[in-house]
C-alpha cells in the first residue's frame, strides 16, 4: 500500500515509527521540516514533487487550522478509489470534504503511546469509504497499538478529549506527583523511578485485576493508615472528580469549536 504522509511532527512521527517497522506499506512524507526518518521513507518538501493519483492514502497529520490551506495542493496525489486519513483534532469530515470534494474519508484519533507501540485511536468511516478501506486503515493503525471502531463522528471528539489529549494529562499528573516526591527528600532520578513504576505497577494491576478501581484503592487503604491520610488530601470536596471531569468536558468542547 502506497501512503503519503502529509506533516511529519510529534504525531505523524510517533506513527511513522511503528510502520518503519514493516516492508507492507511505502511511504512517502511529505514534510518541509521532516529531519532523521527512518530508512526506506521517501521524502518531498513540496507538493508539487509528487506524483499524481499515485497514493492509495493519503494521511493528513498537519495542524488542523492549515487544513484548507495546504490540503488542496496535496489531495490530487490519491488514486482514484483511495483513501483520506485525517488525524487532526476537530476536523470534520465535512471540512474535509469541503476541500476535496466527495471522497472516502476516515478520521483517526491517535494517541502519543503510538511513539512506543502503545497508542490509543478511534476510528469514523464516512459513508463512501468501502469496507477494505475500514479494514486496511484499522490495520495499519493497529501497529501503533489499539483501534476501537467508532461508528459516529461525535465520538471521535469525545474520545479525543479523553485518549488523544490523555498522555498530556497524565505527564503532567506524573510531573506534579515527581514533585511531591522530591518534597519528601527524594532526588529527581528516584523520586522519577518510584513514581512511574508505581503507575506502571498499579495500572498493571488494576488491568489484571476483576476488581473495581474503587475496590483496588481500599484494598491498599488500611483504616487510619498512610494512604487514608493521602486519600483524605486528594479527594477533598470531590475536587479531584471536578477537576477530571472539567478537564475531560474542556477538551470536548474545545475539539467542538474547531470544526
Ligand atoms: N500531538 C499529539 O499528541 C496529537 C496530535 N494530533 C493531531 O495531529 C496533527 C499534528 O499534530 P502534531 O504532530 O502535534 O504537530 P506538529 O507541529 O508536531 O507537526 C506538524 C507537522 O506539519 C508540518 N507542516 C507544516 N506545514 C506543512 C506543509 N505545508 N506541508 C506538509 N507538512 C507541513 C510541520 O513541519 C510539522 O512537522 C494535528 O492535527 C493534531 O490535532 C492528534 C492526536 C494526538
Ligand atoms: O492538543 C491537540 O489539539 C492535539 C489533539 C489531541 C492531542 N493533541
Amino acid at each position: 500500500m502506497k501512503i503519503l504522509l502529509i506533516g511529519c511532527g510529534k504525531m505523524g512521527g510517533a506513527m511513522l515509527r511503528q510502520w518503519a517497522h514493516t516492508d507492507d506499506y511505502h511511504i512517502t512524507v511529505a514534510d518541509p521540516a521532516a529531519t532523521d526518518l527512518p530508512d526506506g521513507v521517501t521524502h518531498v518538501s513540496k507538493a508539487t514533487d509528487l506524483p499524481v493519483g499515485f497514493f492509495d492514502v493519503v494521511l493528513i497529520a498537519i495542524k488542523p487550522q492549515m487544513i484548507a490551506d495546504v490540503l488542496p495542493d496535496y489531495a490530487p496525489a490519491l488514486k482514484s478509489g483511495g483513501c483520506f486519513v485525517s488525524i487532526a483534532a476537530g476536523c470534520s469530515v465535512a471540512t474535509i470534504a469541503g476541500v476535496v470534494g466527495d471522497a472516502a474519508i476516515i478520521r483517526v484519533m491517535p494517541n502519543m503511546g503510538a511513539m512506543v507501540g502503545l497508542g490509543v485511536s478511534g476510528l469514523f468511516a464516512n459513508q463512501t469509504c468501502t469496507q477494505k478501506h475500514r479494514s486496511d486503515i484499522t490495520a495499519l493503525i493497529a501497529l501503533t497499538g489499539t483501534c476501537v471502531q467508532l461508528a459516529s463522528e461525535d465520538e471521535i471528539d469525545r474520545l479525543t478529549a479523553v485518549s488523544g489529549s490523555g498522555p498530556g494529562y497524565v505527564f503532567e499528573i506524573m510531573r506534579s506527583y515527581v514533585e511531591a516526591a522530591q518534597s519528601v527528600g527524594f532526588d529527581q532520578p528516584t523520586a522519577r523511578s518510584l513514581v512511574f513504576d508505581t503507575i506502571v505497577g498499579a495500572v498493571e494491576t488494576a488491568r489484571q485485576s476483576d476488581a473495581s478501581l474503587e475496590e483496588l484503592r481500599n484494598s491498599v487503604t488500611s483504616k487510619n493508615g498512610t494512604t487514608q491520610a493521602g486519600l483524605e488530601q486528594l479527594m477533598r470536596s470531590g475536587q479531584l472528580d471536578a477537576l477530571l471531569n472539567d478537564t475531560v468536558q474542556a477538551a470536548y468542547a474545545r475539539a467542538d469549536a474547531l470544526k
